[in-house]
């Protein structure tokens, strides 16, 4: 048996060509989507995330505004940057890219936005709008990465209610907030959140129907961990060099042999990546549909 690949790449084409057409509908309106991004810093993949949503917005015909800060920015100059975002008309919405370079506290700087313009779902108040379980078409964002995995989870119809979940990782933007949203009334997964203290992770995942592994660490999971015919979704990404030509080579926290015994597999690279691109355009296109509400 080979695992049936959950295609991140052609499952957000979809989402996105959906999306242009309510960036039109909008644009009908007299609204315009404008999403604003804050980079600290020079890492590498950061800059690259932050340029790769810039050319996302421009294929919907969102509005991008982008504002880069040096590593060698304060806090003071990250709160500013932030206060002009919340103040900035022409932003709709708008994320501060992560992690934030060392000596930057990023929940006090996720708190000082604007929740309504939060496009990624960090903030505080929209986390714990998550908690309470707000629902509804157009309730408040969710973080991206858990949304895309949803999403891709229902577009490939696996199902979802009633299977037991097994989660390794718990950081802020994937592990804690996918485990909130599996267990909503709706999805209805059983959830186990697995992390570093986890006593024996292979038997954790033995038990899963469903498998999140947002770590980065290589190859982690094995197949011999999988129960047959299970979904596994593969989000840690770790840039590992080829001894023998030098070069960095993205590997997942899956291992290769495990698509011989799942039943569902998101790829790594174009799996959870290109769905989480998707889901902050639909946070951002749903915050200005918000507008609209009475
Ligand atoms: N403010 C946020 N910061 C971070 C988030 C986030 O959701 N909000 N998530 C990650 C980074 N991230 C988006 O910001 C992100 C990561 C990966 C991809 C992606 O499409 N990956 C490609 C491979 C990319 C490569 O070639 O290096 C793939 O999976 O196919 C998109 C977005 C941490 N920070």
């Amino acid at each position: 048996m080979t695992a049936l690949t959950l295609d991140g790449v052609a499952t957000a084409t979809q989402v996105k060509l959906e999306l242009t057409e309510r960036v039109r509908a909008l644009a009908a309106l007299g609204i315009v989507p404008g999403l604003g991004t804050l980079l600290v810093g020079d890492d590498p993949g950061s800059r690259s995330y932050v340029a790769g949503k810039h050319r996302d917005c421009a294929e919907v015909g969102i509005e991008s505004i982008r504002v880069d800060l040096p590593g060698s920015a304060t806090s003071a100059d990250v709160r500013a940057a932030i206060a002009d975002l919340n103040a900035a008309r022409e932003v709709t919405g708008y994320i501060i890219q992560l992690p934030l370079p060392v000596g930057h506290n990023e929940n006090a700087m996720l708190e000082l936005m604007d929740p309504a313009k939060d496009a990624d779902g960090l903030h505080p108040t929209n986390l714990g709008r998550l908690v309470l379980g707000i629902e509804g078409e157009l309730s408040s964002p969710l973080p991206c990465t858990p949304a895309g995995i949803v999403e891709l989870l229902r577009r490939y119809d696996v199902p979802i209610a009633g299977k037991n979940v097994v989660v390794i990782g718990r950081g802020l933007t994937v592990g804690r907030p996918l485990g909130l949203l599996f267990t909503r009334k709706g999805l209805d997964a059983t959830v186990t959140l697995t992390h570093s203290r986890t006593v024996d992770l292979a038997a954790e995942v033995r038990r899963a129907d469903i498998v999140v592994a947002a770590v980065g660490v290589p190859h982690l999971v094995q197949a011999d961990w999988i129960k047959p015919g299970a979904a596994v979704l593969d989000v840690g990404i770790t840039r590992v060099e080829n001894p023998e030509t030098g070069k960095g080579i993205l590997t997942g926290d899956v291992h290769p042999d495990v698509a011989s015994v799942a039943g569902y597999l998101s790829p790594n690279p174009r799996g959870v990546g290109p769905m989480t691109r998707a889901m902050l355009l639909a946070n951002v296109v749903k915050a200005s549909e918000r507008l609209l509400k009475p």
